[in-house]
């Protein structure tokens, strides 16, 4: 059995796993994978390069060809009908800030200016005295009763639901009047709903409070669902199947013992398509969902999924890639006729397909890779589209479940939304914190235009961003404007010096824009073609062109890859060394994400950032600029209506570090990387020297000394005994 067997991954997809030299899970893998085949909603935070990507795809893809295979065999169709679900609250049919527990008894919401409700997921129709308990088990403002399934969540605010509040009020249709007596924490009401008669009354501790409301003609034959609405409050639900702490009077039943024929099932929240009908008969359904930030990384774990799913046979699993740049004709074929069982995609791509063409009826896994970035991106809207189309519980029971990744996940946006969508979600947060792996080393040089003067005399030199055109930028003066333009050709010359110092033949460069990085390729083009070979990879660049081009680099067909931020997150390049960032991104999260392109995979990597001393002015086009860069030479700044800014790089170097908890080592402008005493001396790309962690390493110098002083305190040990011990023996 190999070890990704022991975690419960089928025989077949650990082969393939196997087959990539994979020999035992990464810590992340062994957390995550149990989790997800669990059928729980994970938060996964974890450094980069962890393997974050096969903690998710190796437990969907697994669930994704099981359920495929229940299917074919015919077991997946045979619901049972003749069981109903338990009497508990829905996790379906619910508000959003309505928290219910894993036993569907107990629930909670803690938003403080708004009502959230939930309902039951059984109710009851036709005739018969039912009851059930709810007993308030913390402070806050609640209301319980009973409402059918038009009323709103907000139970009392409409015709179609009879509440009573805490603050001893009944409400219906938005009518409030004086009902009993206010109720609190430890309160047992008692719900009661008569059929027969069309009433509605409530117990306090088992005192009967009267007939609160009798249910119009038209209503009647309804079915009727115990119902809460809380806010900021908690309350525990008893349907009957335990003990009632009042008994209830005379002639009502619990509700959870309606008979079959009355019991009417909350269908709320499912989607239309899966109530009544196969788990799997349309093509464009698929079962997972996986969102990526970029179309690179939905490439790159697309074909993960292909290299996983390689030896699971009878029946096939399709996947299917669904971003930009590609036709987008080609991918309605395959949803309409070939069928797709996961999709892997970009936002852009999946937002047009929804309109018709994908349908997320039978999804059963939303997992949102880099969810972070995704939700920076502006994404929160269609994340939550996405989600409302999908059930949140399949005919067979099967719950929706969301896995969310990140190397950053530590940010507000993330919390909100988890909060929000996620069931009851389990973190897998191996650092507790936003960190950076041991195998990164990162420093940082200071480009300082006031020291370093080399820029003056340059004869050639990148050509700069063009910020300045309209400056007074002679040499000679130290104007903020010069000092700007100086920085600029000077990062320039300083990436050269990077390469050369550390004879980089592997490094991918990080340049603030699209621009910038055009430059710098030019650069490198003109100073040396074969010795700097690079290629280009930012969204100026046509889809075929960036895809080429991160071949091109992967496959070493060059040394050097300029791009933006679209490559800082997930991109996988086995072995790579070294990595500049010509720029600090002013997103903190990113520069994580930037220099965890090296150092993946236990390889060691080293990362030089260059930071200017002095502002820098550079462009920065938001929604004003018409064009959003394109052909733009208003070098005004935003505040004067132009599209440039002054970038201040030593704010963003302080909030990183403050962020990560740490100071970024400084090395000088010879681009020198002194020898850390630790590590010994590291080659980059490659894995450590002496294998395994520095904790062995540390173990094997220590263990002579450790030797020396056991030895030592054997001796001593003797000593007095001899001494002291002998002296006492032979006197007595
Ligand atoms: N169990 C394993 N054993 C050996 N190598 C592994 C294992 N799991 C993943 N890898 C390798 O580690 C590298 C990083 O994996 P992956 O891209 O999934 O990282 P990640 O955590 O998603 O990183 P990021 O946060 O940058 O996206 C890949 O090259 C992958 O092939």
């Amino acid at each position: 059995m190999t070890a990704f067997e022991e975690f419960g991954v089928l025989p077949e997809i650990a082969k393939a796993v196997e087959e990539l030299g994979w020999i035992l899970p990464t810590d992340i893998q062994a957390e995550g994978i149990p989790l997800v085949l669990g059928g729980g909603d994970v938060l996964m935070a974890a450094e980069t390069g962890s393997g974050k990507t096969a903690a998710f795809c190796l437990p969907i893809i697994q669930i994704v060809w099981e359920t495929l295979k229940d299917i074919e065999s015919g077991k997946a169709n045979r619901i049972s009908k003749s069981t109903s679900p338990p009497w508990t609250m829905s996790i379906m049919d619910r508000g959003n800030a309505f928290a219910v527990d894993p036993t569907g008894l107990r629930v909670q919401s803690r938003e403080l200016r708004e009502w959230h409700g939930g309902r039951c997921t059984c109710g009851v129709q036709g005739s018969g005295k039912w009851g059930f308990e709810a007993t308030v088990t913390d402070e806050g403002l609640c209301r319980v009763g009973w409402s059918t399934l038009e009323a709103s969540l907000d139970l009392g605010t409409d015709r179609f639901g009879f509440g009573f509040g805490g603050t001893g009020k009944k409400s219906n249709n938005k009518q409030f009047d004086n009902y009993g007596e206010a109720f609190g924490k430890n309160d047992v009401i008692t719900c009661l709903l008569d059929l027969d008669k069309g009433e509605i009354a409530f117990l306090k501790n088992g005192i009967d409070l009267g007939s609160a409301f009798t249910v119009d003609k038209q209503l009647r034959n309804s079915a009727f669902f115990p119902a809460v609405v809380l806010k900021n409050a908690e309350i525990a639900l008893n349907f009957g199947s335990t003990k009632f702490k009042y008994t209830l009077p005379t002639g009502f039943c619990p509700i959870c013992s309606t008979p079959r024929d009355l019991t009417v099932i909350n269908t709320n929240g499912y989607s239309s398509l899966d109530t009544n009908k196969s788990t799997k008969n349309a093509k464009n359904a698929p079962f997972a969902v996986i969102i990526e930030p970029s179309r690179e990384l939905a490439e790159q774990t697309c074909s993960q999924v292909k290299n996983f799913k390689k030896y699971l046979e009878n029946p096939k699993i399709k996947e299917l890639l669904v971003i930009g740049g590609i036709n987008i004709k080609d991918q309605i074929y395959a949803l309409q006729n070939e069928g797709v069982d996961i999709i892997v995609g970009t936002p852009g791509r999946l937002e047009d397909l929804i309109q018709g063409y994908l349908s997320l009826a039978n999804c059963r896994f939303f997992v949102l890779d880099e969810a972070d970035g995704l939700l920076k991106q502006g994404y929160t809207e269609l994340i939550e589209r996405l989600y409302r189309q999908m059930p949140k519980l399949t005919t067979d029971g099967r719950r929706l479940q969301m896995i969310v990744c990140s190397a950053t996940l530590h940010a507000f946006e993330v919390k909100k939304m988890a909060e929000k969508l996620m069931h009851f979600p389990t973190w897998i947060d191996l650092k507790g914190e936003d960190a950076v792996p041991e195998t990164v080393h990162h420093v940082i040089v200071k480009v300082d235009p006031q020291k370093d003067r080399s820029w003056c005399s340059l004869r050639k030199h990148i050509q700069t961003d063009g910020v300045h055109s309209q400056d007074n930028i002679r040499p000679g003066m130290n104007s903020p404007e010069v000092l700007s333009e100086a920085v600029k050709l000077l990062k320039g010359e300083y990436v050269v010096k990077a390469i050369d110092e550390h004879n980089m033949d592997r490094a991918i460069i990080f340049c603030r824009t699209k621009l910038d990085c055009d430059n710098l390729e030019r650069y490198f083009k003109l100073i040396d073609a074969k010795k700097y070979s690079c290629v280009c990879l930012h969204g100026d660049r046509k889809p075929h062109e960036r895809k080429a081009n991160l071949e091109a680099f992967k496959k070493e067909q060059v040394k050097f890859l300029i791009c933006t931020d679209v490559a800082a997150r997930g991109i996988d390049i086995t072995e790579l060394p070294f990595m500049i960032n010509v720029t600090l991104p002013d997103e903190k999260s990113n520069y994580v994400h930037r220099i965890g392109r090296v150092g993946r995979a236990e390889r060691m990597g080293l990362a030089i950032s260059l930071v200017s001393t002095v502002p820098e002015k550079v462009w920065y086009h938001g929604e004003w600029c018409k064009t959003r860069g394109r052909n733009c030479w208003n070098t005004r700044l935003t505040d004067d209506g132009g599209c440039c800014m002054w970038y201040n790089e030593m704010q963003y170097l302080a909030d990183i570090e403050e962020h990560l908890n740490i100071t970024i080592q400084q090395i000088q402008p010879d681009m020198k990387v002194p020898c850390d005493e630790f590590d010994g001396k590291v080659v980059y790309g490659q894995k450590r020297k002496l294998t395994g962690s520095t904790y062995q390493t540390h173990t094997v110098q220590m263990a002579p000394i450790v030797k020396e002083l056991a030895k030592l305190e054997s001796e001593a040990q003797i000593i007095f005994l001899k001494r002291h011990y002998l002296k006492i023996c032979r006197r007595v």
